[in-house]
């Protein structure tokens, strides 16, 4: 008889009514079921055999990923474990014991003594899948055609971008892009988890670092997809710490926020926070709040009270949607067991050691990227913060695939408070890329594709490459797939596409390969989604557009240049002023002092007159500090509000 997680699988993916025709099955015999086997089972409709197919390859994988979890004893720790924070971390499987897994997976894990607490049956160390959101009923009504196709078997996301010619004919350019993992729109929120997220929970019990990115433009469905993963994950998490060898451990929780440069506590009032590196190169978010939590309720609860406080601004695109990063943060605790003997008094007992962690990172809209030419210079800045942000991150993410020493973490607030994450081999990473299917995001979803795309391209080289030895998105691919189709036909959108209907059209893969071109002249490393361009500009624009975009790009790249440095300047100008008010403060107690001083009967003036002027000249000398540096820096708010506008300008 199928299992109960079969069951739910079933009804999550709306094949509700064909659970009777499968329960008299092992659950064995029914994940190795093949197409060819639905039809027996009652399963005929198209639409229900992908539903089934996707849900017997998700199963698959979950369990696959799940179960052969390897223990190791604590006595045979290898020595190539890299402790991340010096301080921190532990093996925590006991010798010998089998632990039970997740819910979802009946099975026992293995027990591997003296493996690596890592291993190769982990998930790698980067994944990248890609959820396409279902059109909605309103962006129907209003005209708008579903234009993405998910290709499950491939894991393929074809983009069926509709363009016009010079000479006014409508073609369609197909943009054909190879995932981890590509989810259509059925796929269930669960299925997402099991994914995702699922498989990384164990290795926070090993020393784990996990994060788990969502990224995409606004409303692609970042926040529906990332809001069920905490809990999802913390009630694994709970399961596990049922387990007698993680009696002893807890969960803690903390969420904030960075918006703009700031970072702020989402769990205490938004208050605002401090990075700050220790002596062990440690970042540390300072004061942020944390709380510990024993069950899933405690963590439903307190996602409903970050996203209450979770702050959202206005920009021209969309009015109420979010501009910030918001970041939850589960770090599993094992208390120090006590000295023998105790604590001499005054001493303190040590801090309970942090032996796993997991980051559930909900994204800015990455079109905010983009937002900085428009808008107020408020705007501009945070959407200059949020590109940088975003090419932080694929940086830091394409460091750890490539195993490479040095990681950019430095790059950006967002990939500095993250720093655990990207260094060691304990350290994993999932990023979501969240697409809209619409015809009118377009240009949106294949700026988040070719991001997503870049995030593991470097994988793709090694190790991920179609067995053609080229990659969907090279040129070279796209012309063995021509090749493969035969004389006179265009290439598909990827190996063994499915039987889709639109995968019969004419494809010019010339535009395609001029298209990248483009790209690749125009730097696509420049913007993590970069700015909108003009409906229906033609490629290799006539040589009046080509020298105004010219133009606009120079003027492009010193405002970007000029963009960080203002965001730099603007921390530095903050702390030096805060600096100058202590420093006015301790000169405001001299003065107090030596005026009751110059009260006292028999004072000495001279003495007063003396010390008065050395003050005032420390006082003179720091506000001319202080004016100095709020002049370069209004110089440079000067310079910016100039070009953004000439820029805006030229590509309006
Ligand atoms: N896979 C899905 N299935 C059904 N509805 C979805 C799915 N993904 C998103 N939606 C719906 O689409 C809308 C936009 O999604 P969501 O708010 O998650 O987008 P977002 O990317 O987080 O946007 P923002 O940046 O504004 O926060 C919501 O109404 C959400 O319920």
């Amino acid at each position: 008889m199928v299992s109960s997680v079969v069951v739910r699988g079933l009804e999550d993916a709306g094949l509700k009514k064909f659970i009777p025709a499968f329960s008299g099955m092992a659950d064995s015999s029914f994940m190795a079921m093949m197409m060819s086997d639905y039809n027996a089972h009652g399963v005929v409709e198209l639409e229900d055999k992908q539903k089934l197919f996707r849900l017997i390859k998700s199963l698959s994988a979950a369990s696959k990923a799940l179960g052969d979890a390897p223990s190791h004893p604590v006595a045979e720790r290898p020595s190539t474990l890299i402790d991340l924070d010096e301080n921190d971390g532990d093996l925590l499987a006991d010798a010998g014991v089998a632990f039970q897994l997740s819910p979802l997976s009946n099975q026992k894990a293995a027990v591997v003594p003296g493996a690596p607490a890592i291993n190769q049956d982990d998930p790698p160390k980067i994944r990248v899948v890609v959820r396409k959101r279902p059109i909605s009923k309103k962006e129907r009504e209003r005209g708008d055609d579903d234009v993405v196709d998910v290709l499950a078997k491939s894991n393929t996301v074809v983009v069926n971008e509709e363009k016009v010619k010079v000479d006014l004919t409508k073609y369609v350019e197909r943009h054909a892009f190879k995932f981890d993992e590509a989810l259509d729109e059925n796929i269930s929120n669960e299925s997402v988890y099991q994914m995702t997220v699922g498989p990384l929970v164990r290795t926070l019990f090993r020393n784990g670092r996990a994060s788990c990115f969502a990224y995409g433009q606004t409303g692609s469905g970042k926040t529906y997809t990332m809001s069920p993963l905490p809990i999802r994950a913390s009630a694994d998490i709970f399961t596990y710490m049922t387990q007698q060898q993680y009696r002893d451990i807890s969960l803690c929780v903390s969420c904030f926020e960075i918006y703009g440069n700031k970072v702020f506590d989402l769990l205490n009032q938004r208050k605002k926070l401090n990075i700050l590196e220790d002596g062990k190169r440690k970042v540390v978010v300072v004061g942020l709040k944390e709380f510990t939590v024993d069950d899933v309720d405690g963590v439903k609860a307190l996602i409903e009270e970050s996203s209450k406080q979770r702050s959202t601004g206005s920009t021209a695109a969309n009015s109420d949607s979010s501009r910030s990063h918001s970041i939850m943060q589960f770090a599993l605790k094992r208390a120090v067991p006590v000295v023998p003997g105790g604590y001499r008094r005054g001493e303190e007992p040590p801090e309970p050691k942090v032996v796993g962690k997991i980051s559930f990172i909900d994204l800015a809209g990455s079109e905010r990227g983009a937002d900085t030419f428009d808008n107020n210079r408020q705007t501009r800045l945070e959407g200059a913060e949020i590109n940088k942000s975003l090419l932080a991150l694929k940086e830091c993410i394409r460091a750890l695939d490539s195993d490479a020493r040095h990681v950019p973490f430095r790059g950006s607030k967002l990939t500095a408070v993250l720093r655990d994450s990207f260094v060691g081999d304990q350290a994993r990473t999932v990023m979501i890329a969240n697409i809209s299917p619409c015809s009118t995001s377009v240009e949106h979803t294949l700026n988040t594709l070719r991001y997503a795309d870049r995030v593991k391209e470097l994988r793709k080289d090694k190790a991920d490459r179609t067995p053609g030895g080229v990659t969907p998105g090279d040129e070279a691919y796209y012309a063995a797939v021509a090749r493969a189709a035969g004389p006179g036909q265009g290439p598909g959108p990827g190996p063994g596409p499915e039987p889709v209907e639109r995968d019969k059209d004419r494809f010019d893969h010339r535009d395609r390969d001029r298209d990248r071109d483009r790209e690749r002249d125009r730097g696509p490393d420049r913007y993590a989604s970069p700015p909108r361009q003009q409906p229906g500009r033609m490629i290799g624009a006539t040589s009046a557009g080509g020298d105004a975009d010219g133009s606009a790009e120079a003027l492009a790249e010193r405002h970007d240049e000029l963009m960080d440095s203002i965001l730099l300047e603007e921390e530095n100008l903050v702390a030096f002023h805060r600096a100058k008010l202590e420093e006015d403060m301790e000169t405001m107690r001299q003065e107090m002092a030596l005026l009751q001083e110059v009260d006292k009967p028999g004072s000495e003036i001279d003495h007063y007159v003396e010390q008065m002027t050395a003050l005032l000249n420390i006082k003179r000398q720091g506000i001319q500090e202080l004016q100095a540096k709020l002049d370069t820096f209004k110089a440079k708010l000067r310079e910016e509000e100039a070009l953004s506008r000439t820029v805006h300008k030229i590509r309006a």
